[in-house]
């Protein structure tokens, strides 16, 4: 069965010519790209036979060639690798970045981590950052998507499908808890401790020793912010240092998670995907779903292996809009497997010709497949 590829963005094997803006020469270039841009470059193509025919007509070949050049150059650019640099701004002013939650949660110092000098914007909700990306209210929105102790985000898996934003970065932040409550609030007075659900999970061991009530909120600063606000003298919350500073409130225990190690992956979301590279180490991340039968999956993954690509991430959700597929073999027409979607990272650039190569075979026998983006992989310490 061939695959359905949806846009944006899909991949798409296409020939097309590129202006040169330094020469004005047409060049043939045979590439995969995303649909998204194709549209743009197939109106600037300017074809070498059309330019010989014209010969006699230069001066007014020149003055077109000069039109579409111009053209070109007022599109939006592709985000390109520099624009994940520390100095970037757009102009003079400075990227904005979106992240749920308020000033002190992670993902603002996930926001600062992956782009310094970015003004990070709280939102409410996750939906909130996504729309503020996709009204051009923002850049740029930041996602955590697993963590070293809770393992994935599932609801921010989700969100990746649902909406069409690009991966255009990760960032790994080391994520070191402290318990909070308000000044004169002791250890033993806590009946009840508010954070994020992940923050919640991560601290299992030592809020299970306090015997006290886990409450999920939305983030890890507006439990800090509730219990300040409120001035609680029951509860505390789980939060960062910086949270305490913010939100006045002491550090009853630092260091709380339940291992030293606690990692937070997460992604930059752009409008627009950047051009994929291979001068330094980037990650895939796509997703896909599959014919339901035996080893569909060990083919899948086989497409990599063979190739020697190194995955580094596999999630499997279930499938919103198609919950169930109906057996071959069931001939009453009732729905008997549930439908998955296969998340994959793997440690390769789409600029490369064994990534194009592995993702046209997947293709052969997907039956749904995106790219979510590709992107230069964080080897930084977290
Ligand atoms: O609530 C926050 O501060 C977040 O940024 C989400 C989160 C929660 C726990 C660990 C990492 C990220």
């Amino acid at each position: 069965m061939a695959a359905t590829i949806s846009s944006p963005p899909s991949l798409t094997h296409t020939t097309s010519k590129r202006i040169s803006s330094s020469s004005h020469h047409s060049q043939r270039t045979t590439t995969f790209f995303f649909t998204q841009r194709i549209s743009t470059y197939k109106k600037t193509v300017v074809s070498s036979s059309q330019g010989d025919k014209n010969k006699n007509n230069s001066s007014s070949q020149a003055i077109e060639l000069q039109r579409i050049f111009e053209d070109s150059q007022s599109r939006p650019r592709p985000l390109s690798v520099t624009d994940l640099s520390s100095s970037v701004n757009q102009g003079s002013r400075l990227l904005r970045v979106a992240y749920q939650g308020l000033p002190g949660a992670y993902s603002e110092s996930a926001a600062a981590k992956a782009y310094p000098n970015c003004e990070a914007v709280p939102c409410e909700q996750f939906e909130t950052a996504f729309a503020a990306v996709e009204r051009w209210l923002v850049d740029r929105a930041v996602l955590p998507i697993e963590n070293s102790l809770g393992g994935s985000i599932h609801r921010n898996y989700d969100l990746l499908l649902r909406h069409s934003l690009h991966i255009v970065g990760e960032v790994r932040l080391s994520v070191r808890h402290c318990l909070l409550a308000n000044h004169g609030v002791r250890l033993e007075d806590l009946k009840r401790v508010l954070s994020h659900p992940q923050a919640l999970a991560q601290c299992e061991n030592t809020l299970t020793k306090l015997g006290v009530v886990r409450e999920a909120v939305d983030d890890t600063a507006g439990a800090a912010q509730h219990v300040a606000l409120h001035k609680l003298q029951d509860a505390g919350a789980v939060a960062s240092s910086g949270a305490s500073r913010i939100y006045g409130l002491n550090i009853l225990a630092e260091d709380i998670q339940d291992d030293s190690d606690n990692v937070t992956r997460f992604l930059m979301l752009a409008r627009e995907p950047i051009i994929p590279r291979t001068d330094r180490p980037f990650k895939t991340s796509i997703v896909f779903s599959l014919e339901e039968g035996p080893g569909v999956l060990f083919k899948a993954l086989a497409v990599f292996a063979m190739r020697q690509i190194n995955l580094t991430k596999i999630e499997s959700r279930p499938r919103r809009k198609q919950p169930m597929r109906a057996s071959d073999d069931n001939d009453n027409g009732s729905p008997k497997y549930f439908d998955y979607l296969f998340y994959v990272d793997f440690e390769a650039s789409m600029a490369d010709p064994n990534s194009q190569n592995a993702l046209r075979h997947l293709e052969e026998f997907a039956t749904f497949l995106r790219v979510l983006g590709s992107y230069p992989a964080d080897n930084s310490r977290p």
